[in-house]
């Protein structure tokens, strides 16, 4: 008998008032990392936040390894095993890092913050440091680490790389790859096709609430037209 997919959302459905935005969204995915590109204003994120019950859905469902977990609140789907890490990173400009890391750390788990230190030695060298003097790219370590800690089945990840200096873009890009090995599941939302393709090879294209296209990151890569006709103008970014 075939096993649960770890994550599968079918025909998903999300209207922000008389604003129908998913329109049937149905994907699945299992422990290998899956990429979602697609131009702004096309629904990833609300994808993300209706994922998370972070908004609510009005048709399909959401299951985590069988188990539905669509209509239950945020903190029951983190509780269920899904780590987020939304848009534009959002730590606390007055805890350290270390203070960060140690609210949500547990000693007996796969992720610890010793393992976090020795993943990022950059965080490690900061640890001391407040949120509000931290780099964009350090911000960014940190909010992946906190939804690391939490020991995941499953991340959830935003737009990690968005407005990040290129050099730091290859560090979290090393990172992503990392937790791609390490046997949690993620679940990347990315404007930036390189990121996408550099850290999964399986792609689903978001075009007006739905998955308008799902391919490999080598096709997406040689096929300009496809991109354009996809992605427009943001894929040559
Ligand atoms: N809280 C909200 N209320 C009303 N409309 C919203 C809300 N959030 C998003 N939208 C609209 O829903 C649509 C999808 O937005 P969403 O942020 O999910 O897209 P996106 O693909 O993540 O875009 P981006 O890459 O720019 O973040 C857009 O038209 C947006 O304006």
């Amino acid at each position: 008998m075939a096993s649960d997919p770890l994550l599968s959302v079918d025909g998903l459905h999300v209207y922000y008032g008389s604003s129908h935005v998913l329109h049937g969204v149905t994907l699945e995915t299992g422990t290998a990392p899956l990429s979602i590109v697609g131009r702004n204003g096309m629904g990833k994120t609300t994808l993300c936040q209706a994922i998370m019950g972070l908004v609510p859905s009005s048709g399909g469902e959401v299951r985590l390894g069988g188990e539905r977990i669509s209509g239950r609140r945020a903190f029951k789907v983190a509780r269920a095993g899904i780590g987020y890490v939304p848009q534009g990173r959002r730590v606390f400009r007055s805890l350290s890092v270390d203070e960060h890391l140690r609210l949500v750390g547990k000693p007996d788990g796969e992720w610890t913050v010793e393992r976090i230190y020795g993943t990022f030695p950059r965080l490690a060298e900061r640890r001391r440091n407040g949120g509000a003097a931290l780099s964009g790219g350090e911000q960014q370590m940190l909010a992946i680490s906190r939804a690391l800690l939490l020991n995941p089945r499953l991340l959830v990840m935003d737009e990690p790389t968005e407005g990040l200096a290129p050099v730091i873009v290859e560090h979290v890009v090393e990172v992503l790859r990392e937790i791609g090995r390490s046997g949690v599941g993620l679940l990347l939302v990315e404007q930036n096709l390189t990121v996408a393709t550099e850290v999964s090879d399986r792609i689903m294209v978001m075009m007006n609430g739905e998955i308008a296209l799902e391919t490999d990151a080598a096709t997406l890569l040689n096929d300009r037209a496809l991109r354009n006709r996809y992605l427009g103008v943001s894929a040559e970014a």
